[in-house]
C-alpha cells in the first residue's frame, strides 16, 4: 500500500514528514486552496530523498503553468483535480507521472474513465464536492466494486486516524494507495505528526501481514 500525504507547505513539517518516509508528498498549486504553497521556497522541495514522488497538485490550469511549475519545482507527478481531458492528461504523462482524481458520489459512472486509459498512470479517487478536493469528507467505498478496469487507483477524501482500519478492509484488486491531508491537521497545510506516525504503523503494518 503506497502512503502519499498531501497538502504540505511548512518547511519544518515537511522535514518531519520526510522521516516517515511517505512513498509521495504533494504541493497544492490551486490559489484559493488553504494549503496553497504559494511562495514555498523552491530548496524545501529539494531536500526530498529521490524516493519521494514529489506531487504537483492542480486544478483546472493551463498546460503552460503546470509545465512551468514542474520545472520549477522538478515535481514527479501531476495530481489533477478539475475536468482535465485525457488529451490534456496524456500530454503531462510524457514527462510525468499523473494521478488523475475524480470526485466521486452515488451516481458515478465508471464507464466515464474508459477514455483515460493509456492516457494516465492512475486515478484518484476523491469525494465529489465543489472544493475540487480537501474537502474532509468521504464518499461511500462500497461503489468501489463497480470499478473494473485494470488501472491502480489511490483512495482520498476524508481519510482520518477514526477511519484508516475501515480502509483496510477494502480488498479491490486495483487499489494501490492512499492520500492522507486534511483530516491529519492541526491547521491548513500543517500535519499533525503523532497521527500520520499511527497511520503510516497501521498501513505498513497491513502491507507486511500480506506479504
Ligand atoms: O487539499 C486541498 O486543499 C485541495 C484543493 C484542491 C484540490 C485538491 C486538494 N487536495 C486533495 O484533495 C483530496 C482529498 O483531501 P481530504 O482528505 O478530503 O482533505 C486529496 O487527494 C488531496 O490531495
Amino acid at each position: 500500500m503506497k502512503i502519499k500525504v498531501c497538502g504540505l507547505k511548512q518547511p519544518d513539517n515537511i522535514e518531519a514528514i520526510i522521516a516517515l518516509q511517505p512513498d509521495y508528498m504533494g504541493f497544492i498549486c490551486y490559489g484559493i486552496s488553504p494549503r496553497f504553497i504559494a511562495d514555498l521556497p523552491v530548496d524545501v522541495l529539494d531536500r526530498l530523498p529521490q524516493a519521494i514522488q514529489k506531487t504537483g497538485v492542480f486544478v483546472n490550469d493551463s498546460l503552460e503553468n503546470i509545465s512551468l511549475l514542474i520545472k520549477e519545482y522538478n515535481f514527479d507527478a501531476v495530481q489533477l483535480h478539475g475536468y482535465e481531458n485525457p488529451e490534456f492528461c496524456e500530454a503531462l504523462k510524457k514527462r510525468v507521472t499523473v494521478l488523475k482524481a475524480f470526485g466521486v458520489d452515488e451516481g458515478f459512472d465508471f464507464e466515464q474513465l474508459n477514455p483515460y486509459a493509456g492516457k494516465v498512470d492512475y486515478f484518484l479517487f476523491d469525494t465529489k464536492t465543489p472544493k475540487h478536493g480537501g474537502s474532509g469528507l468521504t464518499f461511500n467505498w462500497d461503489i468501489l466494486d463497480k470499478y473494473k478496469m485494470d488501472l491502480p487507483f489511490f483512495l482520498s477524501g476524508g481519510l482520518s486516524p477514526d477511519n484508516i482500519e475501515q480502509v483496510l478492509q477494502i480488498k479491490h484488486p486495483q487499489f494501490y494507495g492512499v492520500d492522507l491531508n486534511s483530516r491529519f491537521e492541526t491547521a491548513p497545510g500543517v500535519k499533525d505528526i503523532e497521527k500520520l506516525s499511527k497511520a503510516f504503523e497501521l498501513l505498513r503494518q497491513s502491507a507486511t501481514n500480506e506479504i
